[in-house]
């Protein structure tokens, strides 16, 4: 696996305050992340997720899915999820970006977006039953896409992109201080997914 070519810095922060945010870039070559790619979408067990919207319970295009070591639960939206258990692929993944990123994650929180018209609006991932300040590692596959954070007070805003195969982990106070989003966009037609790996308390 050829690490860290090109510019990229993994040690650079991209938050200029209150928080941490390291991008890796490509982890793996092209060939592998377009194996896991596939993969991915073959084995993953796939939903439509349900958000809440002016209380009205609607279904979204984009698929998601939960695994974990254990069944967590966690209930939003009037529903609840369980956790299943982990795939052989995800827990490769896991152990690679543990290694990588010098942390531990017991659960993995999968997105699917179709195309470009799919995202994910501006919010922060600090539920009651997710680790404090907990790094929250995210892989990406299939279609590069922008990725944006906004200071919850300044709102000041730092942007990337999201490259196959690559890593970009928060951490520290990141959740507290910035949101994120994938924006939509018109101009990818492909499909991506994208893992986020978490620590659950369970209490
Ligand atoms: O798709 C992404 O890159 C971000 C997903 C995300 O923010 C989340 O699952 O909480
Ligand atoms: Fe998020």
């Amino acid at each position: 696996m050829d690490l860290f070519t090109g510019q990229i810095d993994p040690k650079k922060n991209w938050l200029p305050k209150d928080g941490v945010v390291h991008y890796y870039g490509p982890i793996l070559n092209h060939a592998e992340a377009n194996r896991y790619f596939q993969q991915l979408l073959e084995t993953i067990a796939w939903k439509r997720d349900v958000a809440l919207i002016y209380g009205k319970r609607i279904e979204t295009k984009r698929k998601v899915a939960w695994y974990g070591d254990q069944a967590f639960e966690y209930t939003y939206s009037n529903h609840t999820k369980k956790a299943l258990p982990w795939t052989p692929e995800l827990l490769k993944l896991k152990q690679l970006i543990e290694k990588l990123t010098k942390e531990t994650y017991n659960s993995c929180l999968l997105n699917l977006y179709h195309s470009g018209e799919e995202g994910m609006a501006w919010h922060s991932d600090a539920e009651k039953d997710l680790k404090k300040h907990g790094a929250i590692a995210s892989l990406s596959f299939g279609a590069e896409r922008k990725f944006a954070f906004k200071h919850k007070e300044s709102k000041e805003k730092v942007g990337l992109t999201l490259d196959h195969g690559s890593l970009l982990v928060m951490k520290g106070s990141t959740q507290s201080h910035w949101l994120h989003r994938l924006p939509p966009t018109k101009l990818v037609k492909t499909p991506r997914i994208n893992l986020t790996f978490r620590t659950i308390i369970s209490i």
